[in-house]
């Protein structure tokens, strides 16, 4: 079942066609890699997707995978399409940084707030159970990806690697079935982002999620990618497994020059 299907997207900025007659369909379930040169316009499909930036033209449609329905998605606010399941990381890590770990897993939850303002202010036992879910729910993905013993730290006070694992417990923490990652492994030691390959596999698993991620480290892209779609100047150049990709002649080209 293709969870999300993207149809002749476009997106220009003036005369810049940033992307250009996109086709993309993901399963219900897989981990696709998007990859392509610097400005091939990986992050201008993000925010179309995420409803930061609205098409030029094509369509976005996503299916609710519990009620089986399916929405255009395309142009919708991101706080819309965050109801509808979709959730995010960016290039440049975007926490709370003055809050802390378990906090900015809390926020990310309240669009699943069952209590009303009266509840909040009087602590009523709406109030009181919905935030000890949240609370469990925070605690237990904050194990899951090894951050429960900080939950009480700053955000902005956890190391680098630290900071990329709480991005994507946050994304977790909505709820989402589908995510974006851009470029998770930004930045990382070979160590950290083996670390962070495995992470990302046992959290698709656990939590049922679909995965999109943008990446330059070809090792990581390679190993954790089940299909891949390689952009160039705004158009999709080719699409594969990573055996596929590798030994793809445009792809290579793309990458390396015409010589290649
Ligand atoms: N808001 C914007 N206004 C004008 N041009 C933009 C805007 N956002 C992106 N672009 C341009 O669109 C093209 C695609 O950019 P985009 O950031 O999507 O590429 P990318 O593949 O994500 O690159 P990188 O790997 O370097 O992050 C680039 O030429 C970029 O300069």
């Amino acid at each position: 079942m293709a969870i999300l299907k993207i149809e002749d997207l476009s997106k220009s900025f003036g005369g810049l066609k940033a992307v250009s007659h996109v086709n993309i369909n993901v399963e219900k379930g897989e981990l696709i890699g998007l990859i392509g040169p610097n400005g091939a316009g990986k992050t201008t499909i993000f925010n179309l997707l995420t409803g930061v930036y609205v098409p030029t033209s094509g369509k976005i449609e996503l299916k609710n995978d519990k009620t089986g329905d399916s929405i255009l998605i395309n142009g919708l606010k991101p706080y819309i399409t965050s109801s509808f399941g979709i959730s995010r990381t960016f290039q440049n890590i975007r926490l709370f940084r003055d809050l802390s770990v378990l906090d900015n897993l809390r926020i990310a939850m309240h669009k699943r707030v069952k209590y009303n303002v009266f509840s909040a202010i009087f602590r009523t036992k709406a109030y009181r159970e919905c935030e000890k879910i949240f609370y469990e729910n925070a605690m237990a993905i904050l194990d899951f990806v090894g951050l429960a013993d900080k939950r009480d730290e700053l955000a902005d006070n956890l190391p680098y690697g630290e900071q990329r694992k709480l991005e994507i417990a946050r994304a977790v923490a909505t709820g989402a079935s589908v995510i974006f990652l851009d470029e998770p492994a930004a930045g990382m030691n070979p160590s950290e982002t083996e670390e962070l390959r495995v992470l990302i596999e046992d959290l698709r698993k656990k939590y049922e999620l679909t995965v999109i991620l943008i990446e330059h480290d070809m090792k990581f892209v390679m190993e954790i990618c089940e299909r891949i779609y390689v952009l160039d100047f705004g158009t999709i150049i080719a699409e594969g497994t990573p055996e596929e990709i590798k030994n793809n002649d445009r792809v290579i080209k793309a990458y390396l020059g015409e010589e290649a």
